[in-house]
């Protein structure tokens, strides 16, 4: 589907940039996608550079690994402001759980596509109230190419879009995996506890 462009010699009708956002509940792939869309553009030889926000440290400090234990090396950045510098040099920028940085990431991600970078963006688009997330709506509403993928719901089966917080805590902000949280179907995130008697 995304097709990694020829180079072209520089200052001689240098090509456009574009954004790319793949969103999702948790489990759904993201992650996956993004590993996958980057090792692509690696064997093109294309310069790739990948950031994660440095709150996000739960399986490595600097890696970003999916539920499945792929990996890939990125730089974790407080600030969305640092990528702008760091990104300067490379052709294809990654962002994964780009939904924890702060409003400004969006103009980053514009003004990156717009020197003429492949920015691809990966993150929640939904909370664990079902809410949209941070900046997720501003960046799918900028972006070339959206792509939304799904988890599979842990109490029925169905494809499903939302991630059920099993705690009870009211923070949004509260790092886990499947101690914390399960992928759900729209029925079964709005029937709460009471999705249990339709455990398969
Ligand atoms: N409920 C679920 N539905 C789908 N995949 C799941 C589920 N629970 C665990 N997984 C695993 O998670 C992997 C996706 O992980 P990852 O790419 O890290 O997702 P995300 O970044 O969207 O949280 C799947 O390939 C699968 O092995
Ligand atoms: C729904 C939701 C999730 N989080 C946290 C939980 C995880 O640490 C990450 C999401 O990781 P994934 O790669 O998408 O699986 O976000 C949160 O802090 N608040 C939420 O509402
Ligand atoms: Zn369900």
């Amino acid at each position: 589907m995304f097709i990694e462009p020829l180079h072209r010699k520089e200052n001689i009708n240098p090509r456009t940039g574009w954004i790319e956002v793949i969103c999702g509940s948790m489990f759904s792939g993201k992650t996956e996608e993004l590993i996958r869309r980057l090792n692509r553009a690696k064997i093109a030889r294309q310069k790739i550079q990948i950031f994660k926000p440095a709150l996000d440290k739960r399986y490595h400090e600097e890696n970003i690994v999916s539920h499945n234990d792929n990996s890939i090396r990125s730089v974790p950045v407080h600030a969305s402001s640092e990528i702008m510098t760091l990104a300067k040099n490379s052709e294809v920028v990654g962002i994964d759980e780009v939904q924890f940085f702060d409003e400004a990431i969006v103009e980053v991600c514009n003004e990156l596509a717009n020197i003429g970078k492949r920015v691809i963006v990966a993150g929640l688009d939904m909370d664990y109230t079902g809410k949209p997330f941070g900046c997720m709506p501003q960046l799918m509403a900028v972006a070339e190419f959206v792509t939304k993928v799904h988890a599979i719901c842990m109490v029925c089966g169905e494809v499903a879009s939302y991630s059920y917080r099993l705690s009870p805590s009211n923070e949004r902000v509260l790092l886990g995996e499947t101690d914390l949280y399960e992928a759900r179907c729209r029925r079964c995130f709005n029937l709460g506890e009471n999705a249990d008697r339709f455990r398969s």
